[in-house]
């Protein structure tokens, strides 16, 4: 896994480097050198256009541009003011020293003069704003940002691509759109998620001395992001001697006369996954609906009100289904009543695994007045519980103390408060969004995160159906949880891009979903097997 640090830790790992005797000054150095060797391995670079800032991402420029030129690189830096006039002693110094090699340089050119020096790039290195950036972006770089976005040249930012926050993931109004980005000691979670998905390019990591990993892990990585090969302890058992029960058995307690679909998509999800028998229990009028389009799948009728919603009195025999279930999922579809927060608070009460959706979330935020993290002991249970929410429906968990989740680390904020308050292993919060993390008490786990696809109404039922079977099938086997959670989250991805292949990737519908999950995850547990193919294992 690669750890993904706050950028205030980053600056830290700065600190207790130079403690460690490497210097900022060495650390500017060996970020130079490694952008220009990144620039260098794309091939066929001749000409380098290097834009640069006012401050050390600018440094960082400059010795990059140093480097690139010793290598016969014909190389150019574009710099706002005269090099001599930088105000930060390390950036004018190595501005100086390029300078000095015979690097040339271009002094605040009109727009026109740039863009005319940009048609002649192979590569432009961006290195006008780094970590240090914050608001809007002021001139001449908005100006220049627009020129680069609108060249033909590969574009490689140096640590964040200048316009994004490398914390929130959120781009200015002008936001360099990079092929690739080399940042520097660890991942940033801003550029994982949100705005920072579509700009960034490929992310690669510059660690810049032995130390680093070391250090990166002392300061407390607020995410860690999965490889691979990390899914091998929860890739499913693959054993012969099983039958339908012990493959796994899923209980999906869900649906309304008004929206049966979610919870008949949850449980086809949860059969796809692998779970070997499936139940769903859903209203009465709702039933009949739902029996017709599953065959393999039986279909409990549960008392309902006035409305088509589940009531308290569907309350024994759900647990008596429950307790005969290796994993059950409330929510999907079900609506908040007073009769489905009771069901809620009985499965809570329950020692199945269980996995709380949808509008099971939502009835778990009313039985909580909207503070989960004040009642410890709703959460708290010796089977492990899986919370699924959107941003939207983490901001109701917590949002009388928090505003909704609008980032991946406010996202992670919100969902630590919950596992923390509860303390215990059995606890993930999986928060959904563009850039998915499973939280649990120890550590959140980041999947690599599935196509803009999968942001299709029904998207999230499937996931939950698929989450109640992965616990099911490893019910026996202690499984770390918000790894097992995030493996299932990958398999989720992976299902949104191979549907999007078959069915094109705006046409994607939550039921594509569902009819590849098998192939997903057959894709998934190969590659972790085999990070390198078959061939080379
Ligand atoms: N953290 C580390 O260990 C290392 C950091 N290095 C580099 O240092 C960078 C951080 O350097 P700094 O802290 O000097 O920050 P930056 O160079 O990212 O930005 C600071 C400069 O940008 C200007 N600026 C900020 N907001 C602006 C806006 N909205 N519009 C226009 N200009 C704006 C500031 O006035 C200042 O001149 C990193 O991104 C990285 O590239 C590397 O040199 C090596 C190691
Ligand atoms: N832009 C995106 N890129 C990748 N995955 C996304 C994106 N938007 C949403 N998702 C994923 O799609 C699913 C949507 O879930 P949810 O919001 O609960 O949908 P629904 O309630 O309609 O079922 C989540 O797994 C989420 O992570
Ligand atoms: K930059």
């Amino acid at each position: 896994m690669q750890p993904v640090l706050n950028i205030n830790d980053v600056r830290c790992v700065e600190v207790a480097l130079t403690r460690e005797g490497v210097s900022v000054s060495e650390l500017m150095h060996r970020a130079g050198y490694a952008a220009a060797q990144e620039v260098l391995e794309l091939g066929d670079v001749d000409n380098v256009v290097v834009l640069t800032g006012l401050g050390n991402n600018g440094g960082d420029g400059w010795v990059a541009a140093e480097a690139l030129h010793g290598r016969g690189v014909n190389v150019k830096v574009v710099c706002p003011i005269e090099p001599d006039g930088l105000s930060g002693d390390l950036a004018r110094q190595v501005a100086q020293s390029a300078v000095r090699a015979g690097v040339s340089t271009l002094v605040g050119p009109p727009r026109d003069e740039l863009e005319s020096l940009l048609e002649t790039a192979d590569v432009v290195l961006d290195c006008m704003l780094g970590t240090g950036f914050h608001g809007e972006v002021r001139a001449p770089f908005d100006i220049w940002i627009e020129c680069v976005n609108a060249c033909g040249a590969r574009v490689v930012s140096v640590d964040v691509p200048s316009g994004l926050s490398g914390q929130t993931g959120h781009a200015a109004s002008a936001c360099v759109v990079a092929d690739m980005t080399v940042t520097m000691l660890s991942l940033k979670p801003g550029l994982l998620a949100d705005d920072g998905r579509d700009v960034c390019g490929a992310i690669v990591v510059a660690p810049l001395a032995e130390q680093t990993e070391r250090l990166v892990v002392d300061a407390d990585p607020v995410a860690w992001r999965t490889d691979l090969s990390d899914y091998l302890e929860v890739t499913a058992p693959r054993s012969a001697a099983v039958d339908k029960f012990s493959r796994g058995s899923v209980l999906v307690v869900g649906g309304s006369r008004r929206f049966p679909g979610a919870a008949i998509m949850a449980a086809r999800a949860a059969a796809r996954m692998g779970a070997g028998y499936v139940t769903l229990a859903m209203p009465a009028s709702a039933a009949g609906v739902a029996q017709a389009h599953l065959l393999e799948i039986p279909v409990v009728a549960l008392p309902e009100d006035a409305d088509g919603v589940i009531t308290s009195d569907a309350r024994d025999v759900v647990l008596k289904l429950a307790e005969r279930s290796s994993a059950v999922l409330v929510g999907p579809g079900m609506r908040v009543s007073g009769g489905t927060c009771a069901l809620v608070s009985a499965l809570l009460g329950s020692s199945t695994p269980l996995v709380i959706d949808a509008d099971g979330l939502n009835c778990l935020a009313r039985l909580t007045n909207g503070e989960l993290p004040e009642f410890p002991e709703v959460t708290r249970r010796t089977a492990p519980l899986i919370l699924t929410p959107h941003r939207g429906e983490l901001g109701r968990l917590v949002g009388a103390t928090t505003p909704v989740p609008d980032s991946l680390v406010s996202q992670l904020e919100a969902a630590r408060k919950v596992v923390w308050s509860d303390g215990g292993s059995e606890l993930v919060v999986v928060t959904k969004s563009n850039a998915t993390a499973c939280v649990g008490v120890e550590r959140a786990v980041l999947p690599k995160p599935g196509p803009a696809a999968l942001a299709t109404a029904g998207s999230g039922d499937v996931l939950s159906g698929m989450m109640a079977a992965a616990l099911a099938m490893h019910r026996d086997e202690d499984p770390d949880l918000a790894l097992l959670a995030a493996y299932v989250c990958e398999v989720h991805g992976y299902a949104g891009s191979l549907a999007a292949e078959r069915v094109g990737s705006h046409a994607v519908m939550a039921g594509d979903l569902i009819n590849v999950i098998g192939l997903a995850a057959d894709a998934v547990d190969e590659h972790a097997a085999f990070p390198e193919g078959p061939d080379e294992g």
